[in-house]
């Protein structure tokens, strides 16, 4: 079995385990539910605004331990600080020690969109992120079927949430792009078996549609690589190792932008 198979047999068990926990109903009455999200496009576009969607991750799967020490609130206040678009926040448990709480603390203390970093399965996650008081949430073509993408796409849609589809090549994204979609993530991490190529962005930048928000996601370090992603044709860069490996995370985005 891949990784990405195990995660998502364990992503189940954690889904219906919540469920046990906090009802549908609850959820709905949640203050942050009620909220209006932030629009992702207007923040990506924005000319004050860098692109960068900037993550907070303390470990993962491929990199064991990225940093055990950053607070969530103190790290994402100064990547808004420095100009990222929008934060990108984990909050899958077991593979990335993310908590449900991040999100809570991030929006606290942030103004722009928050992306729910997870793997959604299931629409009660859809509506855990609304709840929390994020703005955008995440879609891997290579766990769901067409049909999934399309329901939960609308599904948060309806709720005002806006929706990034992640895909690794051309086959899922011909098979998984529909209507119901904000933007499009081009990972140029093969989260099946973790090898990292930045030239999968610049090979499907051009099969993206135009009215899509472009995103390249994974393993960006050298802010030249922004620049060429930019004139390839992409909107957004999320980018959270670079950061996050640092002593200070704050910092390094900062000298980072400087550089772009
Ligand atoms: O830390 P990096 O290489 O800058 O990558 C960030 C982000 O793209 C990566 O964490 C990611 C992309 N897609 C995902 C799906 C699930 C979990 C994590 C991810």
């Amino acid at each position: 079995m891949n990784i990405l198979d195990k995660i998502v047999l364990r992503k189940k068990e954690e889904v219906a385990d919540a469920k046990r926990l906090i009802s549908v109903q609850d959820l709905e009455k949640a203050d942050y539910f009620k909220r209006t999200p932030y629009s992702f496009k207007e923040f990506l576009l924005a000319e004050d605004r860098t692109g960068i969607i900037a993550e907070f991750k303390r470990r993962s799967p491929s990199k064991g331990l990225i940093n055990g020490v950053a607070d969530v609130a103190e790290v994402t206040q100064a990547y808004n600080n420095a100009g990222a678009s929008a934060l990108s926040v984990l909050t899958d448990v077991d593979f990335f020690g993310g908590k449900t709480d991040d999100i809570l603390a991030a929006r606290a203390v942030n103004q722009i969109p928050i992306l729910r970093k997870d793997f959604m399965i299931d629409e009660y996650q859809i509506l855990e992120a609304k709840a929390w008081g994020a703005d955008i949430i995440l879609l891997i073509a290579a766990i769901l079927t067409p049909k999934q993408i399309n329901d939960f796409g609308k599904f948060a849609q309806n709720l005002g949430l806006n929706v990034l589809l992640e895909v690794h090549n051309l086959e899922e994204l011909e098979r998984s792009i529909c209507p119901n979609l904000d933007a499009i993530g081009v990972n140029n991490r093969n989260l099946a078996d973790f090898t990292v190529d930045i030239q999968t962005s610049f090979d499907l930048v051009n099969r993206i549609p135009d009215e899509f928000l472009k995103i390249s996601e994974s393993a960006i370090s050298n802010p030249q690589t922004i620049k060429e992603l930019k004139t390839a044709g992409f909107n957004g860069f999320l980018i959270g190792e670079n950061f996050m490996k640092t002593n200070n995370p704050g910092t390094s985005i900062k000298e980072f932008v400087a550089q772009i």
